[in-house]
């Protein structure tokens, strides 16, 4: 169980509060209009923005002090955060080894695994730069997965890669993250990603993180602000 118990973050002006349990494991969207705070209150999660008042705890352990490295959490940006000068084989391995020193054979085993199981055996010498967005992509979850945090924060993660790959994609992590026994948050701006990964959703909008509600019924009789953002 993951809780935000009263917790308030901003930047700037912008405030958002969030008061709500997520039930862990399992796949959760997080929708809401353009600059309604969805990346915010993935920052407040993984550490990377405090929280100026409450709490986050994680099956009650309490987060808040605890700086981005020491949290339970991998997160996976839009952009992938590949190193362009590492191989995809050694971006993997920042997974296994973040403060550097040789990969011992287990890791390394490990390593070639996850490339293995994301579809790019043979690529793991190749530079992100020679490989497709999709291969950069599954790259990048892999070595979110190396890092076997229970914690999954998905920012748009899929958003630069064509429908026919963001729809493979979203099915791959939904595979891994039931496989794994994760908890992943998923920041998206379609609907129909919800509708089709994610049994519950979290709605971010005026200033306020929602409880998660079943992804169905939420869409099916949706509050003021869903519905202005689905243009309905
Ligand atoms: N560094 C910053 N300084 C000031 N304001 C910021 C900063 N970063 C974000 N904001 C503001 O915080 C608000 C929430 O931004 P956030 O990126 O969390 O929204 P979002 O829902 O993820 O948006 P989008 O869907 O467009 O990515 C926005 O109004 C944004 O303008």
């Amino acid at each position: 169980m993951l809780t935000l118990e009263g917790v308030v973050t901003g930047a700037g002006a912008f405030r958002l509060a969030a008061d709500l349990r997520v039930e862990a494991p399992g796949l959760v969207a997080v929708i809401g209009p353009s600059g309604a705070g969805k990346s915010t209150l993935l920052d407040v999660i993984a550490g990377f923005r405090p929280a100026s008042e409450g709490r986050i705890l994680w099956h009650g352990q309490d987060l808040t002090p605890l700086g981005p490295g020491d949290r339970p959490v991998a997160t996976l940006f839009q952009d992938n955060n590949l190193f362009p000068h590492l191989t995809l084989a050694g971006n993997l391995d920042l997974a296994l080894r973040p403060r550097g020193g040789r990969l011992t054979d287990e890791a390394r085993a490990r390593r070639d695994a996850a490339l293995a199981r994301m579809g790019l055996d043979g690529l793991g010498d190749r530079k992100p730069g020679a490989v497709s967005g999709g291969q950069q992509s599954r790259a990048a979850l892999a070595r979110a997965l190396l890092q076997a945090r229970p914690i999954l924060l998905l920012d748009e993660p899929f958003a630069a890669l064509g429908p026919a790959l963001r729809a493979e994609m979203l099915e791959e992590t939904r595979r891994v993250v039931s496989e794994t026994g994760a908890l992943a948050l998923l920041v998206t701006h379609d609907p129909a990603d919800a509708h089709r990964v994610a049994p519950r959703t979290i709605l971010v909008s005026e200033g306020r993180a929602a409880a998660p509600r079943d992804t169905e019924a939420l869409f099916a009789d949706p509050p003021d602000a869903l519905r202005a953002y689905l243009g309905d």
